[in-house]
């Protein structure tokens, strides 16, 4: 008998069909209150679940228990609890790598709008205020040549680090947990401590997972450590940063502009403060989001499951030590 597998999120169609092949399909095209408890109801059967976008609460966990694995439409997964999902035994699977480079060019374009003011500048120019020859009020900030700071150099870390040495002629730091031969012989990126890398950087660019540790990493204190001249890059997730400290840095003057892409609460709120900060360039969570990438993203993560469900975990599994 094909395996019951619950998705809820909307995938091409032909990956659809390669799901139902394999597996009796109950489909939600995203979750919301009006179909909430169809999904929990779904989840009684569900052997597999797939989507992204979703907090998989202890409530979800509880409806589920004939669950044996999860493949999340995403390299991040702080949407799950690895423990609890490890101690009943349930993989989790995610996609690494095929959105690399595809979030780095958007991490890299923040970078270029917040130094280079592109947004706040267009649209001066689209409201007709673009009325002489521009002046220093209207000028922006070098990237060529400055130093960038990555806070983790992992696969997006790398590739963004990448484009800033080969590209613009950048000076590489970071922090990571581990040491990054790679970077450091290809790039000649120097390691260093949180604190360094804050007063050194004159864009501070995060990529790292939301975890317990990283967690409003980014506060008041630690803007307080960057220049004043400094740009903040958000790429990793809206909770590492504290969101409040940031708007107050913003405002102060104490540092000297943002570009986010991801936020604390998503979609970000319209009376956010954050809106209405010149200094601010906000994106939708767009990392990865090309029809290229979502496709090769939805691809993995339909073929993830698949293996799973039939025990194998031997690519992309974030706790693949639940078989020992
Ligand atoms: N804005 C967007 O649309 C996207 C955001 N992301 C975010 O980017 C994150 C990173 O993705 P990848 O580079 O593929 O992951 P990765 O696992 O290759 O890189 C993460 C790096 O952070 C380091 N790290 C982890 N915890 C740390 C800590 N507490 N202190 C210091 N270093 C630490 C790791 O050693 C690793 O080098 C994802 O977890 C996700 O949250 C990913 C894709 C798209
Ligand atoms: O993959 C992720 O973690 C994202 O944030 C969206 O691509």
């Amino acid at each position: 008998m094909k395996p019951n597998v619950v998705l809820y999120r909307k995938i091409p169609d032909d990956l659809l069909a390669k799901l139902q092949e394999q597996c009796q399909v109950t489909y939600f095209d995203g979750i919301n209150a009006d179909n909430r408890a169809a999904f929990i109801k779904a989840l009684a059967e569900a052997e597999g679940v797939i989507g992204v976008g979703l907090q998989f609460s202890d409530e979800l966990m509880a409806a589920a228990p004939k669950l044996k694995a999860v493949s999340t439409i995403s390299v991040g997964y702080d949407d799950f609890n690895v423990a609890k999902l490890s101690a009943r035994g349930i993989a989790l699977m995610h996609t690494p790598g095929v959105l690399t480079e595809t979030t780095a060019d958007t991490i890299f374009t923040l970078v270029l709008c917040a130094a280079r003011r592109i947004t706040e500048l267009a649209e001066k120019v689209k409201q007709g205020e673009w009325q002489g020859s521009i002046g220093p009020d209207w000028y922006g900030s070098n990237v060529h040549g400055k130093t960038i700071g990555i806070l983790g150099m992992g696969r997006i870390g790398y590739a963004v680090a990448k484009r800033a040495h080969f590209g613009f002629g950048m000076n590489v730091i970071y922090y990571n947990r581990s040491a990054k031969p790679e970077a450091e012989q290809q790039l000649n990126a120097r390691r260093c401590s949180l604190d360094e890398l804050l007063a050194d950087a004159d864009f501070v660019c995060n990529v790292l997972p939301l975890m317990p540790e990283t967690r409003h990493i980014i506060n008041r204190d630690t803007l307080a450590k960057m220049k004043p001249s400094a740009f903040f890059i958000n790429g990793g997730r809206g909770a590492s940063v504290d969101e409040a400290a940031l708007v107050e840095a913003l405002k102060s003057g104490v540092i000297k502009g943002a570009g986010l892409d991801v936020f604390e609460t998503e979609p970000l709120p319209v009376n956010s403060e954050l809106l209405s900060l010149p200094n601010v360039v906000a994106l939708p969570h767009i990392g990865s989001a090309t029809h290229e990438t979502r496709y090769e993203m939805s691809k993995m993560a339909v073929e993830n499951l698949l293996a799973a469900l039939k025990g194998d975990l031997t690519k992309h599994c974030v706790n693949p030590d639940i078989l020992r």
